[in-house]
């Protein structure tokens, strides 16, 4: 009876969608304890990430880091009665405490793009931040899981692998790009074409973050929508490769997607937390270093564990389509890859 009982309860997680999960989560008791650190929590993806997290009782203490606002916002989430204590920091000469002890960094420091950009505009900006940043995760925290927000991720994500490798504190288990609002998005554009309920849809994207990088594998979602043609199917493709770039049209010079991509955020440190807790069969996607293709780094299935990464999982099946969509990416992905890997050796 209880068996059976718990074979019911066990089908019915593994059914749920993201969002199901996350609410689950939000109403989980006696975790252990695990300090996030949210760099650049200040910012239009910082501020509803620094309010998600402070939502999810897999967290017992949450600090708020950026070069200015983070008072402001540290004292507002912390008026919410969930579990964790949220701190506030402000300036570099509080970036060491700030960090101190964590589990979990997540990086959404940096300039977004402005209608006309590529994400590969910001890299002399944000490459700069991004490699400051890791340098002190290197320093004060070398041991915790690492979520790259910041664009263009194809290259800041190689960033901080060489920042910490020449620091001697890299594990390519901890490194990961956060690549889940295309997963999102996908799930999302679907959803609507095939007409079927979005909660229950699962889509892999795999290759990179940005533009054709950006790989979604419809011919593995799940459930099957029957009666999409191979035309909609490349206009479902197309969208989600340019959902950034639709936000960053809409919000016409005031940035790009925050709320979508602080969801996005929040749903890959969940599931970043509950590996680390041995919450069995966590399976995310992420741009993670990798040996699926020739290139050091891509975004496929990962399963996490309680050391990060636990497995890098394969492409799976892929229509003629997709083969010639991941053909086409592995160039640009292979140059932004190595712009990443030079900025960080030679400055
Ligand atoms: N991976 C993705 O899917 C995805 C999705 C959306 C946006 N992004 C990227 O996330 C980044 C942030 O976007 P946003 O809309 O929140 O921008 P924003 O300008 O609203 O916020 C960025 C924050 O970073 C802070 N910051 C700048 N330098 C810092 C430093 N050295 N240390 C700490 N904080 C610092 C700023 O003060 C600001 O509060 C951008 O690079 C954007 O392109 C990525
Ligand atoms: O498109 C952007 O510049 C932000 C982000 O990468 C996104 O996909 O929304």
């Amino acid at each position: 009876m209880r068996t059976a009982m718990l074979k019911s309860i066990r089908s019915s997680l593994q059914k749920s969608s993201p969002s199901a999960v996350l609410r689950r989560s939000f109403s989980s008791e006696s975790a252990p304890e695990r300090k996030v650190v949210i760099l650049g929590a200040a910012g239009g993806i910082g501020q509803p990430l620094s309010l998600l997290m402070k939502l999810n009782p897999l967290v017992s203490s949450l600090s708020l880091y950026d070069i200015a606002g983070t008072p402001g916002v540290a004292a507002d989430v912390s008026h919410i009665n969930t579990r964790s204590e949220a701190v506030g920091y402000m300036g570099e000469e509080n970036l060491g405490k700030a960090l101190e002890g964590a589990d979990l960094v997540i990086i959404p420091a940096g300039v977004p793009r402005k209608p006309g950009m590529t994400r590969d505009d910001l890299f002399n900006i944000n490459a700069g931040i991004v490699k400051g940043l890791c340098t002190a995760i290197a320093k004060y925290c070398p041991h915790a899981l690492v979520n790259m927000i910041s664009n263009p991720v194809n290259s800041t994500v190689p960033i901080a692998s060489e920042v910490f490798k020449k620091a001697g504190t890299y594990d390519e288990k901890k490194l990961f790009g956060v690549t889940t609002l295309d997963v999102v998005r996908a799930k999302t554009f679907y959803a609507g074409k095939g007409k079927v309920p979005v909660a229950g849809v699962n889509v892999p994207v795999v290759g990179g973050h940005a533009g054709v990088t950006i790989l979604p594998l419809f011919s593995q979602a799940t459930p099957q929508a029957n009666s999409l043609s191979d035309e909609e199917i490349v206009a479902l493709t197309k969208r989600t490769q340019d959902g950034g770039t639709e936000v960053v049209e809409a919000k016409a010079g005031k940035g790009s997607a925050t709320l979508s991509m602080a969801y996005a955020g929040a749903i890959f440190a969940d599931a970043c937390l509950k590996g680390l807790n041995g919450v069995p069969d966590v399976v995310e996607c992420s741009f993670v270093q990798s040996t699926v293709t020739e290139l050091p780094f891509f975004a496929s299935k990962v399963r996490l564990g309680k050391n990060g990464v636990e497995e890098v999982l394969g492409l799976g099946s892929l229509s003629d389509y997709e083969k010639q969509g991941l053909e086409a990416l592995l160039p640009e992905l292979k140059s932004s890859i190595e712009k990443g890997i030079k900025f960080a050796n030679q400055s």
